[in-house]
């Protein structure tokens, strides 16, 4: 039977690979540090290592080369809880079989174990450089450093999804930065903010004459990426004739300029970014299924900045020291302040802040009453048409299958839609109908009969 060596400090984490092992059959035994794992690899000769990154003495990636040489290309299953970038890219950069994040299951483990003794060793390409300006060492910030390592060492199209502020663009230059692609460009491109008339030519390029005003032939984004990494942020938003022809580029390698039919060859990879659910747009016919599944080979989540308050006091030094005020301190009450906001804006509204605090402490010390108000959820960007229209699809649908609801379906919907519509725009307007009435666009008694018909169906 397979035999696996554990090397790692932490007694427990020992403890339970060695029960999992056993429960395999394998026979088991454990190194506390790198030193002495070596030295049980030679006289043992185990066919699998399971191995911690941080041990006292030398640390587990660097070790990797010495059971190699040792022992040749056994699996080696490395187990951490990276602390940051840097360690996570190393560990894919190293040929290790696979890592697994601490703290991890008892299925986890068991896994990796079954599939490392039945297959060959695996190595994943490596990403030619460390280094990130990613700050945050929390759990789910770790397991984003994981999915950002595996992205860059692969080829596949990237879908970032997050937060408006939650750090997209940030992720999907270290994708670029650190994938063979680093040497080419990154082009990032805003499609939200691109004007519907040159939105096409912007992407794809024009040939001479292709329009009024196109005197000279010019490449377009896309071809500017050539060789290189393409940044769709809002990619919701790429309307549906460049959807066509966005996904022709890709499935052909080639782009086809505006007034031009000869296609130039142009190999970019994309990584694209959204803060709405892709899959709804695609529900509700916003968005292509063919380009969603181009796009998406790969999804990466970014986790809103609320998921990880641990990360809040790093970043806000980060932003402290970018803003040239690395002396300054924050109290402990605007650190309790700090942890205890929504942040809507996420990362973002966080650097606003610490640059606001900045600009108004003059002692050194930012305290609650130097940073701006928080924002409200309801502050933050609206959800755009697209997204509504993916809810309202889904609710559609239920009412359509719900016997209940039969040749009623149009009604509840709109009743659904008018009630808070309606109750915003009264809010506004102290509960005056008149003025409530006029900015929706309606007659007073029209909207009073309505509010009369809503009031009766409850
Ligand atoms: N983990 C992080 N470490 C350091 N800075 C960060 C981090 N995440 C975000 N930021 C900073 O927060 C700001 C917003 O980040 P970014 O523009 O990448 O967000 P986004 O999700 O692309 O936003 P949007 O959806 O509005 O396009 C930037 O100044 C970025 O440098």
């Amino acid at each position: 039977m397979p035999k696996v060596l554990i090397v790692d400090d932490e007694e427990s984490i020992c403890w339970g690979v060695a029960r999992v092992c056993e429960k395999l059959g394998h026979p088991t035994r454990s190194a506390s540090s790198a030193e002495a794992g070596l030295r049980e690899a030679a006289s043992w000769r185990p066919d699998l290592i399971v191995l911690d990154v941080r041990l006292p003495g030398v640390d587990g990636i660097t070790a990797i080369e010495s059971f190699r040489a040792l022992l040749g290309p056994v699996p080696i299953v490395i187990v951490t809880a990276f602390g940051d970038m840097a360690t996570a890219v190393r560990a894919v950069q190293s040929d290790a079989f696979d890592y697994l994040l601490k703290p991890f299951g008892v299925q986890d483990i068991q896994a990796i174990i079954e599939r490392a003794l039945k297959r060959a060793p695996r190595s994943i390409e490596p990403p030619p450089s460390a280094g990130s300006d990613l700050i945050g060492a929390s759990t789910v910030m770790q397991s984003l450093y994981k999915r950002v390592a595996l992205a860059a060492a692969s080829e596949a199209s990237v879908l970032l999804q997050g937060e408006s502020g939650s750090g997209k663009e940030l992720v999907a230059r270290a994708i670029h930065r650190h994938s063979a692609r680093s040497k080419g460009r990154f082009v990032a491109v805003n499609v939200a903010a691109l004007s519907p008339s040159l939105a096409e030519s912007e992407l794809f390029g024009h040939v001479d004459g292709a329009f009024t005003g196109a005197t000279r032939t010019r490449p377009g984004l896309l071809a500017q990426a050539d060789g290189g990494t393409l940044f769709l942020d809002e990619v919701a938003d790429i309307p549906l004739p460049l959807q066509v022809k966005l996904l022709r580029a890709l499935e052909e390698g080639a782009v086809v300029p505006v007034g031009g039919d000869e296609p130039t060859p142009t190999k970019f990879r994309v990584v694209a970014a959204t803060h709405q659910n892709l899959s709804q747009c695609v529900a509700a016919g916003a968005f292509r299924h063919d380009l969603y599944y181009r796009i998406c080979a790969f999804e990466v989540a970014i986790p809103p900045l609320r998921q990880r308050v641990e990360d809040i006091p790093a970043l806000a030094a980060h932003f402290m020291s970018l803003a040239g005020r690395s002396s300054v301190r924050l109290s402990e009450a605007t650190l309790d302040e700090l942890r205890s906001r929504e942040w809507p804006g996420n990362v973002r509204e966080l650097r606003n802040a610490i640059e606001h605090a900045c600009v108004l402490s003059r002692s050194g010390v930012i305290y609650p009453e130097h940073l701006p108000p928080a924002q409200r959820r309801l502050d933050g960007p609206m959800p755009a048409t697209s997204e509504l229209a993916a809810v309202a699809a889904r609710r559609a649908d239920e009412l359509l299958d719900d016997p209940a609801s039969e040749a009623v379906v149009y009604e509840r919907l709109m009743a659904e839609i008018e009630r808070p519509l309606f109750e915003r725009a009264l809010a506004r307007y102290g509960n005056e109908c008149a003025p409530a009435a006029r900015a929706l666009g309606l007659h007073r008694t029209t909207l009073k009969r309505k509010l009369d018909e809503l009031e009766s169906s409850t």
